[in-house]
This record gives structure tokens, sequence and C-alpha cells, in this order.
């Protein structure tokens, strides 16, 4: 159960949870219903996963009730953002997802969507988003009606305390990308430098958008990433997430969201 739930006027839904465990109760809860809403409505569930702490906290995803009510089958998995390293390297993003969810639940192995690892990283970032175009032919996943990106049906994204999501961060080029809808890098501030990342275009065209931030570490980021504050924050690239026409949660604990500005709320 949610602490609180409430709405920025322009940055989206607030849930903000007084523990861990009742933030992952309340995560695994919401990618639940998502997944029915949209298995009842195109048949299938298409989920962008991110790295980091996210994949802990979708933990209870695995257990029950979510590990028999969810129609596992359905779903088709995609990464935001991966770093272009072996799926047994420590560092994968595959390797942490496949470890704590998807080896734990009866997905389809041929809808787990990763990366080419054995290529460089401008060549994993091209050849995915040409995977990723087969599947929007097929309506795996839908298109967006007003570009001609995907509309993944859920992305998550984790944040680091730079404000960085996906492996979109501060003050880098990959920010400015506007045609690709997966780009690469091979200096990224957070090691390993070498990432394939979902654009902001991308991004900003799912069905809905979540971003899932723990720890007083990261309060001053989602200050900057959600409260009305002066001219250089619209850069942070927690910020620069504005799904077009989609929807936007924040999950938070009490110490992420301890530096809000609680004026800008109303209660949903
Ligand atoms: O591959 C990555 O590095 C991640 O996808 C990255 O974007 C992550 O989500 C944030 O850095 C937050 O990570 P933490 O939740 O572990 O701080």
């Amino acid at each position: 159960m949610a602490l609180s739930e409430v709405v920025h006027k322009d940055r989206g839904k607030l849930r903000i949870h007084e523990s861990l465990d009742e933030l992952s109760t309340d995560l695994a809860d919401y990618i639940a219903e998502l997944s029915e809403a949209s298995v009842k409505e195109r048949g299938v569930f298409s989920i962008a996963l991110s790295g980091g702490s996210l994949i802990g906290l979708m933990g209870k995803l695995c257990e029950a009730p979510y590990n028999r009510t969810v129609d596992w089958a359905k779903w088709y998995i995609f990464w935001a953002d991966e770093r272009v390293v072996a799926k047994n390297h420590t560092d994968s993003n595959y390797k942490l997802a496949k470890d704590g969810l998807l080896s734990k639940v009866p997905i389809i192995p041929s809808h787990v969507h990763s990366i080419n690892d054995a290529v460089s990283a401008e060549e994993a970032a091209s050849e995915y988003e040409f995977v990723i175009r087969q599947l929007v032919k097929t309506r795996m996943v839908s298109v967006s009606e007003v570009s001609d990106c995907p509309k993944f049906d859920l992305i998550l994204l984790g944040m680091g305390p730079d404000g960085h999501v996906a492996s979109l961060f501060p003050n880098h080029a990959v920010l400015n990308e506007k045609s690709e809808w997966v780009t690469f890098l091979t200096d990224s501030p957070k090691p390993p430098p070498e990432r394939i990342t979902f654009t902001l275009p991308a991004i900003n065209s799912a069905s809905n958008v979540a971003v899932v931030v723990a720890g007083e570490a990261k309060s001053e980021a989602v200050h900057l990433a959600i409260d009305d504050v002066e001219p250089d924050c619209p850069k942070l690239p927690a910020r620069m997430v504005q799904p077009t026409t989609g929807k936007l949660v924040w999950f938070l604990d009490k110490g992420a969201a301890s530096k809000l500005d609680g004026d800008q709320f109303y209660k949903s």
C-alpha cells in the first residue's frame, strides 16, 4: 500500500512509500496490472527493463500471487539500456534480470530480446533498433500515433544520483539524439563505458514510464527532476522524461522523496 499517492501538476504521479518492502509490493502490483490490461487489449505486453537496484525491487513478481497470476507467456522483454559486455559478465543488465527475475518465471525464451554482445556498441545499438523495428511491424510492440517511434507498454527506469536514466547521462550528446530509437556510447561516466540506450524520443513514446528511485542519496536529483526549479535543471535527463501521450509514475521511498516540495502536489 503506497504511503501516499500524489499527482504533480506536470511531472506525473508519485507513489511514495514508507519502506522498500512496501515499494516492492506496490511496484509488483503496478506491473501486474499493466500486464493484465495490455494482454487484454493487445494480446501481448512489451516491457523494457533497466539495470541497477530496479531488478531487486521487482523481485516480488517471482512470488505468489504474481508468479501464478501474471500471463508470462505474453511478455516481450527488452532493455532500455544495456552494457556492451558478455551476457555472463557481472556488469550485464541481461544477466542481472535473468538471475533475479526471468529465470524464475515462465517467460518464453524467444520473447527475451537482449542485445548482440559480440559486436561493437555502435553495431549493437543499430542491430537492436532493427530487432525492435521488426517487432513494431508485427505489432508485438505498438507504434506511437504521433511519431514513428515504438510505443512500449511499459518502460522501467532507475535513476542515478546525477539524475541519469537508462544510459542518458547529464550533458552527454546522447541526450540530443532525435532520429534513432536506440543509440550507443563508449564513454559512459558510470562504468562500464560501452553501452546502448533507448533515446529520449523512444522513452517518451511509451504508454507508461515508471522511474523507480530509493535512498536519500538520490533525494537532490529527485527534487531537481520533479520540482519547479531554476533554468539549468530541464537538462537533467530524468527531467527530460516526459511521455508525449503516455503516463509517468515515480516510485519513491521516503528517503528519495525527502527533498520534494510538497506545495506542488495534489491528492489523486
Ligand atoms: O545500466 C545501468 O547502469 C542502469 O540501467 C542505470 O540507468 C541504472 O538504472 C541507474 O544507474 C540507477 O541504478 P541504481 O538503482 O543501482 O542506483
